[in-house]
């Protein structure tokens, strides 16, 4: 099968890279800010199968720069999966689970309500509405903290700041389920090949890594799979003031991914085991 990705720097994109029939997209290629070239690129293709790596992730500075969050979250999205549903062929669409308010210690269920804290979640929950309503066939694929052995991630920064110093405070209320970027890949394709041949299991899924852990708790595991020696506090997210409010119960519940593609939570720590493998020279 043929698919067209958006994104080729990113932590998803570059893993789907790695497999056969995948082209992917670069700014030059599709700029997401202009969400008319990303809907031309798709009507000229022949690709079997859409899906969409790229996104305005960096959620802090999403809380000054809205405008551009928004155009390329939600806008570009939605003209993508329009012009997916005029070729007839699926599209695959990653969200987060920032689109959530946090509240509870239940994991979140995909038809569960939405109420995101920060501009960032706003954007991608105006993505996960265009696709919907696009009408074609698609998948909305809300993950959760992802890791890789590139680009920005929590296991890079931990890596660069347990380098420097012996202690470090982290946000130890905020609970989710870290993602492998390899794993997130894998599902993407699998769920495109998928809905290829049944349509009908167009949804919304969830897919994050197991057990769920704090942020603290991650960076512990990083650290002793790292042989670095680095005490860890657990602080409160009062005590780590950021320009965007995070969620507190980032738990993702995966069943109906399980029941509906065959696929299961992977183990984040094995993942964290292949990720630091991939970072040692
Ligand atoms: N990172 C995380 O922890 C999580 C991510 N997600 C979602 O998963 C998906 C993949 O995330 P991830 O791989 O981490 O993303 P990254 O932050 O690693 O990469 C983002 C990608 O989007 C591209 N991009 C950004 N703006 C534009 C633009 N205007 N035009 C073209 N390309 C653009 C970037 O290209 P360039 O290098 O040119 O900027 C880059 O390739 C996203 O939908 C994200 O919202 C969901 C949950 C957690
Ligand atoms: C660096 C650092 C972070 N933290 C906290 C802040 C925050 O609550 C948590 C994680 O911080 P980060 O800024 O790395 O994570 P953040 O960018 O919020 O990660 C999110 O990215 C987007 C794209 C998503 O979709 C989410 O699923 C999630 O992965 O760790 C500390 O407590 N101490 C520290 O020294």
């Amino acid at each position: 099968m043929n698919v067209l990705v958006f994104g080729q720097t990113g932590q998803v994109a570059t893993e789907l890279a790695l497999f056969d029939g995948v082209t992917c997209l670069g700014r030059a290629d599709a700029d997401l800010t202009d969400p008319g070239a990303c809907e031309a690129v798709i009507a000229a293709t022949d690709a079997d199968a859409v899906i969409n790596a790229a996104a305005y992730t960096a959620v802090d500075k999403a809380e000054e720069n809205r405008d551009t969050a928004m155009i390329v979250n939600a806008m570009a999205p939605t003209a993508m999966a329009a012009a997916a549903a005029a070729r007839g062929i699926p599209f695959v669409h990653i969200s987060t689970d920032y689109v959530f308010d946090g509240s509870g210690s239940a994991p979140w269920q995909p038809d569960a309500p939405t109420g995101p804290l920060g501009v960032y979640g706003a954007s991608k929950l105006g993505g996960e509405k265009g696709v919907a309503a696009a009408g074609g066939t698609y998948a909305i694929l809300r993950t959760a903290w992802v890791f890789s052995a590139h680009g920005n991630n929590f296991v890079r920064t931990m890596r660069r700041l347990g380098a420097e110093r012996d202690a470090l405070t982290i946000v130890g209320d905020q609970i989710g389920g870290p993602t492998p970027a390899r794993d997130i890949a894998a599902a993407c394709m699998k769920i495109a090949r998928a809905l290829h041949a049944d349509p009908s299991k167009s949804g919304t899924y969830h897919f994050s890594g197991a057990p769920d852990v704090s942020w603290a708790d991650f960076a512990r595991e990083i650290f002793a799979q790292s042989d670095l020696s680095v005490d860890v506090t657990d602080i409160t997210t009062d005590q780590y003031p950021t320009p965007a409010k995070r969620p507190a119960n980032s738990r993702l519940n995966c069943t109906t991914t399980t029941s509906a593609f065959g696929i299961e939570r992977p183990d984040w720590r094995a993942g964290l085991a292949q990720v630091l493998a991939d970072l040692t020279p």
